[in-house]
């Protein structure tokens, strides 16, 4: 069983079995047929406490109630009963920049473009059939269509803060990540198109919270106006860093009443609990995510950004590797790129550039020295095609490496080079075996985050930062803004940081990867 495999753990009387998920991503499901009563999976694949008989004909209603409990966003209101609100200040119809509102807010005049609060956006736009469809994702035996709906993203009529009483703070946190400074930008200027005009970053991450050396920037349209040109953060970024309660402690001696947090499921970790924090002490703040990570392990969204712009950096690097290989007698092109634990980018990166004959990710195991080995399929490849390339996922083979043991300032694991491994592993075998091979070692690392969002990005990017601030303005807090199916939705933050996002090998994806490079098993 690959011990990465979240397990999901079905009550069959006093019988419990349990099932490996295989990364499905979300309502993975491996329930045999004969079982009768089983748990509730969550959408993040995840086996539920509530036991769900399916024999009950209301099982479904009971599914879709849940459902609904889990991805309730949480609002103002829910600890402020009282909190009233007023018309948004935001608009369609363009204003003067300039213009005070002296008047008051522009109610009167027709506005349209808001979002319903009671718009929803399906989440799984798949009926699957069968549980052994390609990637099925199901919640019972039958795989029976059970609709599941998340909360639509943008606008709203009715505002829980008055643009002149908030103190709206950025901060980005972890690694870089291509298209920061583009939400960073377009959190400044929706917040400053609802009327908003005390705007900070924290510089640094959370530790700017914290760090008396480090002080708050300002920001305005005009600071923001070019700073999507060039890559990495305007606010710079961290890991570690102070506590939940020093980071509410600061907010509240700040006077911040909005916090948007750029991060990764870290960084997200750390905002879900600043919201409970907030919420605890009773503070009126909005706490709103906007995912970023190249690895794009983040759960139930289409993608998040920085990761195509982290894909075409990596598939040069990939090009180059194929020329070096190609122009080489018996040249061997080894690339390794970052994915900690998810092989995202080096799935995508392989797809794109089409030049990639063996990928290597965290999520499926593989052997090196064995007679299905990849060093066989490297001396296969040398003698019938010449040359050969390799890409192989940081977080992948790491049975092979040395454990380091360490971990970085956030707690997370500092994983063993996998990429030289590899490179050291290829030239001593051919050199056992007699046959020339000419080696080459390419690590982008940093070079595939470091860089400007390209335009898909961009405009992701774009929409993200202005819905995180239309999500503030709407009284919400502890959510994330996410792409789903096209569309752009809140997510309560727990559910799409419940565990790493991981590419599901029985999915499509991996076996169009795997139909592309012409690889075997390496097991
Ligand atoms: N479980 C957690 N609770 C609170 N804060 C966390 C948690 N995990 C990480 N953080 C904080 O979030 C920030 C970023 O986390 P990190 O894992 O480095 O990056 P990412 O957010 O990209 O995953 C760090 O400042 C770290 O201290
Ligand atoms: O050297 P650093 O900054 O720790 O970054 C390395 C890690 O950052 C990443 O690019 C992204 O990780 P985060 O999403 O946690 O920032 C990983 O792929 C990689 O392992
Ligand atoms: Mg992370």
């Amino acid at each position: 069983m690959d011990s990465l495999s979240p397990v999901a753990t079905f009550s069959l009387g006093c019988l419990k079995l349990a099932f490996p998920l295989r990364h499905r991503g979300s309502l993975g499901f491996a329930c045999p047929r004969s079982c009768v009563k089983g748990c509730l999976v969550s959408a993040h694949g995840r086996s539920e406490s509530t036991a769900i008989e399916f024999s009950d004909p209301g099982w479904k209603d009971k599914y879709r109630r849940d459902f609904e409990r889990r991805f309730n966003i949480p609002h103002l209101t829910d600890v402020f009963p009282d909190a009233e609100s007023i018309p948004s200040t935001f608009c369609l119809k363009m204003r003067t920049p300039t213009e005070d509102f002296v008047d008051g807010y522009p109610s009167d005049e027709e506005w349209h473009g808001y979002i319903n609060n009671n718009d929803r956006v399906l989440l799984k736009v798949i009926h699957f059939s069968s549980p052994t469809s390609a990637g099925a994702e199901c919640i019972d035996p039958d795989c029976s269509w059970v609709e599941q709906w998340v909360h639509r993203a943008g606008p709203r009529e009715k505002i829980y803060f008055k643009p002149e009483e908030v103190k709206a703070a950025i901060v980005t946190c972890g690694g870089l990540c291509p298209g920061l400074n583009d939400v960073i930008r377009h959190i400044v200027i929706t917040l400053e198109i609802y009327g908003v005009k005390n705007i900070v970053g924290i510089p640094f991450g959370y530790r700017g919270f914290s760090d008396k050396e480090l002080n708050e920037i300002l920001l305005s349209r005009k600071v923001v106006q070019n700073i999507h040109l060039s890559g990495g953060s305007l606010l710079g970024v961290s890991r570690g860093g102070p506590d939940v309660s020093d980071i509410v402690d600061s907010m509240q001696e700040r006077g911040i009443n909005m916090l948007f947090v750029l991060g990764g499921n870290g960084t997200h970790a750390g905002a879900n609990a600043i919201h409970n924090e907030c919420r605890k002490r009773r503070l009126r703040v909005a706490v709103v995510g906007v995912p970023k990570t190249i690895d794009n392990d983040i759960l139930l969204m289409d993608k998040t950004f920085g990761f195509d712009t982290a894909v075409e950096a990596a598939q040069r690097a990939i090009n180059s590797a194929y020329i070096e290989a190609h122009s080489a007698y018996h040249g061997i092109g080894i690339v390794k790129l970052m994915g900690r634990s998810s092989g995202f980018i080096a799935m995508h990166a392989a797809l794109a550039s089409g030049q990639v004959d063996i990928c290597l990710i965290p999520e499926v195991p593989f052997h090196l020295h064995s007679p299905h080995g990849v060093l066989k399929h490297l001396k296969y490849l040398i003698e019938t095609k010449g040359s050969a390339v390799l890409c192989v996922a940081e977080g992948a083979g790491q049975n092979f490496v040395e454990k380091t043991n360490a971990k970085d300032a956030s707690g997370n694991i500092v994983l063993g080079d996998i990429g030289v491994h590899i490179q050291q592993e290829t030239k001593k075998y051919f050199k056992k075996i007699g046959i020339h091979a000419d080696v080459k070692y390419i690590d982008p690392t940093y070079m595939i985050r470091a860089c400007r969002a390209n335009a898909s990005d961009g405009i992701l990017c774009t929409v993200l930062g202005q819905n995180a601030v239309h999500g503030a303005f709407a009284g919400y807090s502890g959510i994330t803004v996410g792409l789903c199916n096209t569309h752009y939705v809140y997510f309560p933050i727990p559910e799409v940081i419940a565990y790493p996002r991981a590419v599901d090998p029985n999915s499509r994806m991996w076996h169009r990867c795997l139909t592309s490079t012409g690889q075997p098993d390496f097991v």
